[in-house]
């Protein structure tokens, strides 16, 4: 299996290529189902998830094609795709296919409201706490489908088409807000969604589905209405830029020092973020091409944070924010209020030698002088994550591995760190 070395103590500078969005180009992606017409997306980043969902799609009948010279598609550059699902040929997504990404269970709003049927996997994903899926259910029943759980799968129906309905969400989900845009996209009648996610993503699929002939208002606020359509067409649309990799790489220069620009990263996506950092010290200014990123020797000072729902602290950066915090002047508190199992890269921390301990669900991080260099493993991609970064900082030589988890949302990372000076390279097993 590969593995990330990295050898701390460099300040970075330069420039740093924002990617789009991982989480709102799956979405976008499954959306493609909706409709027998070409879905054109824009500024799709390479990941493994893409490529896994690609799968995922090509096995329910969506076939794609790649715009950009032939030489850029396998190095890993933000490409245009062009998304077809001319007829769907298969109701079911198998475990064997569901079980790796979470994001894959949401065909099921799209299959059930154009075919009237859907089979699908209960879904793996990140390791970071147990992830009912009790919303989709209960939403899309609001919407009239039949639901029964068999055999590990959702096997769900509803014959006569989907029937438009006011439905309010218990506790705010991403996905299931994204599963019932689509779903009540091709209800009948009128959809009122309460309790919302406000996710930027979510912002970039309504757009998208309006792009296709939805009537939908209101995303980005906590009620979305959604008046069905019959059908809906093809449409081309652009991903956002990716706001967890653009605050991933600005708490990289706040650890390690240096003047970095986040070139096409938009600072509106993630304005909480920001503000935290800017209050360690960290310099943020928006420029037009980007947010540009710069800390002197000063250090940086403690903050307490509380992850929260958009537009609040977003809990995918919450690793890469405690690795912050092990090198800041003091002590700080680190409330995890999304996922009860987000943690594990505490430990692997401690093994750089961060001094943190559990309460709960907060963290308490005591800030060290330095960080010493180790082998460390993380089991999800945040986490992994926070590994690179605390790496970088740290004196010595960190070995991150169980690389694969990096590789589903960072795109062209170890290039990207390299570029700014860093010194991290991938060793292939
Ligand atoms: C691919 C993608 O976009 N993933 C993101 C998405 O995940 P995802 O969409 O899976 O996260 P949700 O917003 O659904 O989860 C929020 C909370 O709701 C709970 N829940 C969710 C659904 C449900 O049916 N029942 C239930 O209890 C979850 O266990 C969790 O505690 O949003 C998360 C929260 O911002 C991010 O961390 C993930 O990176
Ligand atoms: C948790 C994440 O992804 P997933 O929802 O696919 O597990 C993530 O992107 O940080």
């Amino acid at each position: 299996m590969d593995r990330i070395r990295i050898r701390g103590g460099n300040v970075l500078n330069g420039i740093i290529p924002i990617s789009g969005a991982k989480n709102a180009a799956l979405p976008l992606m499954i959306a493609s189902l909706l409709t027998d017409d070409t879905l054109t997306l824009e500024n799709v980043p390479h990941l493994a998830d893409v490529e896994q969902l690609i799968r995922i799609l090509g096995n329910h009948g969506v076939d794609y094609s790649v715009n950009g010279r032939r030489e850029n598609q396998d190095k890993g550059y933000s490409r245009t795709i062009h998304f077809t699902a001319r007829s769907i040929v298969d109701t079911v997504a198998p475990y064997e296919l569901v079980s790796k990404m979470r994001a894959s269970f949401w065909v099921i709003g799209p299959l059930l409201a154009r075919m009237g049927e859907a089979r699908v996997s209960l879904p793996g994903g990140c390791a970071i706490g147990t992830r009912p899926v009790d919303l989709f259910i209960d939403g899309l029943m609001a919407l009239g489908a039949e639901i029964d759980i068999e055999n590990g799968y959702v096997v769900t129906k509803a014959r006569k088409g989907l029937i438009g309905a006011r439905y309010r969400f218990p506790k705010v989900s991403v996905g299931a807000t994204h599963v019932m845009l689509m779903a009540a996209s091709l209800a009948h009648g009128q959809t009122i969604l309460e309790n919302a996610a406000q996710e930027p993503e979510v912002v970039n699929l309504a757009d998208c589905l309006n792009a296709m002939g939805a009537k939908i208002r209101g995303a980005g606020t906590s009620t979305i209405v959604i008046d069905g359509v019959a059908s809906l067409s093809g449409a081309r649309h652009r991903i956002i830029p990716d706001r967890i990799e653009t605050g991933t790489y600005a708490m990289a220069v706040a650890m390690t020092g240096g003047d970095v620009l986040l070139e096409g990263a938009r600072a509106d996506l993630l304005e909480n973020a920001l503000q935290v950092l800017a209050r360690t010290g960290t310099e943020i200014t928006t420029t037009n091409s980007g947010i540009r990123v710069r800390r002197n020797g000063a250090g940086v000072e403690a903050v307490d944070v509380t992850t929260e729902p958009f537009p609040g602290f977003p809990t995918d950066l919450q690793a890469q924010f405690m690795a912050l915090m092990t090198k800041a002047k003091g002590k700080s508190r680190i409330t995890e209020t999304i996922f009860e199992n987000r943690f594990m890269h505490v430990q692997e921390l401690a093994r750089l030698g961060a001094n943190i301990k559990l309460d709960g669900q907060t963290a308490i991080v005591e800030g060290v002088e330095r960080l010493k260099g180790a082998p460390v493993m993380a089991t999800d991609l945040r986490a992994s994550v926070s590994l690179v970064i605390a790496g970088l900082a740290a004196e010595g030589e960190t070995t991150v591995n169980r690389v694969y988890h990096l590789d589903r949302g960072f795109e062209r990372l170890e290039e990207k760190l390299s570029n700014c000076g860093a010194e991290i390279e991938r060793i292939s097993a």
